[in-house]
């Protein structure tokens, strides 16, 4: 029996002769202890996040990576770039081919940061000085004003998924294009304890103390519903977040944003501070329920948005239905109005956002080319991991959707090539059992009963309620062996079998999350604005969705579907990043926490299989916490 090398100093681990949890964990734990935070597992790279500055990113690492040979230098995440960038250039001969990096791991692992490392690389492997290639540099701080917030898990969390295409001609960086999956919108009305809202409405405030943005009417941020936590960590952090704020102006300047743009943008995120403040009551008398501080926050939440304040006050309060030929008003109770004002700001939010991923797409966009030249392209993944809280909601199904998909890619992938290999040692690759959580995949996503096809058939009736909804999923699936009912015959909720674990859902709001209009009245004020930018946004788009009336989640679906598309076109790198702790502070490097990770990602599975080619059942345990 060969002599197993000395640990920590193997740097693909593929290559051991014997794997397993245990040798898996102590590789990567003394190489973490050693400030070798990176490890290849065949063509997968494991990163686990050091949480503090260890030097291997500087400009002799980015020379060291430059069309270099895998095995020629250390494991690192420029590897990754270089590789990917050898493969689009057709380096040693091979026919040049479209790569996807896919970067999967829990809040905090490091995905933004190494999305930020690999795309940093590229630009160095394409040269790097263009006007295109600052401008994609300078996205970063942009999208993350605007997309990131601190969360319990990170002080910097990404709030919605990106896949991000880099193109490519004849070895330079001409554009890029982002896509944009559910942002978190939920935050913009309310956080959780000791969580914050997006970024940018604290660098908001930071500005104003500048007095580099015009008036937006910005007191004690202490005052503001929309803030929910207060502004203790505003107050401490002041220089830090005036930092950010001048970084984000000048991220916007270089990325091609007009001055009057931007000023809009500062103003739409007061407007929906001011917005948060409105307080309503209600007239016991003739039930009329109407602001009960109009002078103030709904005035200056009009005034910023460009539009009446009295028809605010009444399409956030009532509705007008037409009965009979004959139209009535409707007034609302004070929590419906209160529902009504947060689906607005919601709504103006997420449109803002989709509003600056389309015009940085725009911004970016390559030339159109000549019939004969094409592009190459590089598509970088960082997407939420598997989520599992107390409570697991319309959004939480959306993402673990997502995650499932892509373990089905990873697995489509690994399997395919160890069927290449395994034929060419004439190895009966049919005997192979592995995690095939395509059933899984079809209860979610198979028309007409799927559980998405069902959700949205459900929306179509207005009698139709979250019960009827589960109703329905308990009678199509009862027999699924990823599906479980509830014990109790009303409950809200249903618990599917992931490959991570089990997950149970609540669909309390899960139709009106998944039809996401807004109330009636609300669009046509918004484009009643005179603000030319507000109106845009408001205005109805005759596209194929807004024709269908798609829903959220047939939305989400089909945006799943291309973007599995362009990566099945693509040859795939996998980067897998771990979170030492959990903690999100602590670097220290916990055996079982890690494990969990590695499980819930499938990592364990899959490495199993590449060394022994054995079958294995899908790890149907109760879900690790986290
Ligand atoms: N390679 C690295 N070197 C040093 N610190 C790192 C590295 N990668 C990540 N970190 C630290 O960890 C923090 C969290 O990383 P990051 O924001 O990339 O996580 P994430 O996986 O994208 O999380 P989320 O899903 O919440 O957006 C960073 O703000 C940084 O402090």
């Amino acid at each position: 029996m060969e002599e197993r090398p000395q640990i920590g100093c193997v740097e693909d681990l593929a290559t051991l002769t014997k794997l397993d949890e245990q040798i898996l964990l102590e590789e990567l734990q003394e190489r973490y202890n050693r400030d070798l935070i990176y490890t290849y597992v065949g063509d997968i790279l494991i990163a686990v996040n050091p949480f503090k500055d260890i030097g291997i990113y500087g400009k002799k690492e980015t020379e060291k990576y430059k069309n270099a040979k895998k095995s020629s230098n250390p494991p690192h995440i420029f590897a990754v770039s270089d590789m990917a960038f050898q493969s689009i250039s057709g380096y040693g001969g091979l026919l040049p081919k479209d790569q996807c990096i896919l970067i999967s791991g829990e809040s905090g692992a490091g995905k933004t940061e190494s999305t930020k490392l690999i795309i940093k690389q590229l630009i160095e492997l394409s040269h790097g000085n263009s006007q295109i290639e600052q401008q994609i540099l300078q996205v970063n701080p942009l999208l993350e004003a605007f997309g990131n917030a601190q969360t319990l898990m990170n002080d910097n969390s990404s709030r919605f998924g990106k896949y991000i295409q880099l193109r490519f001609l004849d070895g330079q960086v001409k554009g890029a294009k982002i896509s944009e999956y559910l942002l978190e919108k939920s935050r913009v009305v309310g956080q959780h304890e000791k969580e914050e809202n997006f970024h940018i409405f604290y660098y908001l405030f930071a500005g104003q103390r500048e007095n580099t943005t015009t008036n937006l009417h910005l007191k004690d941020p202490n005052k503001f519903r929309y803030l929910t936590n207060g502004a203790e960590h505003f107050n401490s952090d002041l220089p830090h977040l005036a930092k950010e704020y001048r970084e984000l102006l000048n991220s916007m300047d270089l990325v091609g944003f007009t001055d009057s743009e931007q000023e809009t943008l500062f103003t739409m995120i007061a407007g929906i501070l001011h917005l948060g403040n409105i307080k309503f009551e209600t007239n016991e008398e003739n039930d009329e329920t109407l602001v009960s501080n109009p002078g103030d926050d709904l005035q200056t939440a009009a005034s910023l948005l460009n539009i009446d304040a009295d028809e605010l006050q009444s399409c956030l309060t009532s509705m007008i239905a037409v009965a009979g030929g004959e139209y009535m008003k409707i007034n609302y109770s004070k929590s419906k109005a209160a529902d009504c004002r947060d689906a607005l700001s919601k709504a103006i939010y997420g449109r803002l956002f989709g509003w600056i991923v389309n015009k940085i797409n725009q911004l970016l966009a390559p030339e159109q080319l000549s019939y004969r030249q094409e592009y190459r392209e590089i598509g970088i993944l960082d997407i939420f991991g598997f989520e599992h809280f107390e409570k697991n909601s319309f959004e939480q199904a959306c993402i673990n959707l997502a995650n499932e998909q892509l373990q089905f890619f990873f697995n489509q992938h690994i399997f395919k090539m160890e069927q290449e290999e395994y034929m060419k040692e004439g190895i009966d690759w049919t005997e192979i059992e592995f995690v095939d959580n395509k059933p899984l995949l079809d209860m979610f996503l198979i028309k007409p009963v799927g559980i998405i096809s069902l959700l949205d058939e459900e929306c179509q009736f207005p009698k139709a309620t979250n019960k009827t909804f589960v109703e329905k999923l308990n009678q199509n699936f009862h027999k699924h062996p990823n599906f479980q009912k509830s014990h109790q015959s009303t409950s809200p909720l249903f618990t599917i079998h992931h490959y991570a674990g089990k997950v149970t859902y609540d669909t309390n709001q899960w139709l009106e999350k998944n039809r996401d209009t807004l109330p009636e009245g609300i669009s046509d004020i918004m484009k009643s604005s005179k603000n030319k930018l507000i109106k845009t946004l408001f205005q109805v788009k005759v596209s194929q969705d807004a024709k269908r009336k798609a829903t959220v989640g047939t939305k989400f679906k089909r945006s799943l579907h291309m973007l599995m598309e362009k990566m099945t076109r693509s040859s795939p790198i996998f980067v897998r990043c771990l979170k030492p702790n959990h903690n999100k502070r602590a670097g220290e490097f916990n055996n079982a926490y890690i494990q969990a990770q590695l499980l819930y990602t499938g990592m364990l599975e899959t490495t199993k299989i590449r060394r022994e080619g054995f079958a294995i059942r899908p790890p149907f345990s109760e879900f690790v916490e986290r």
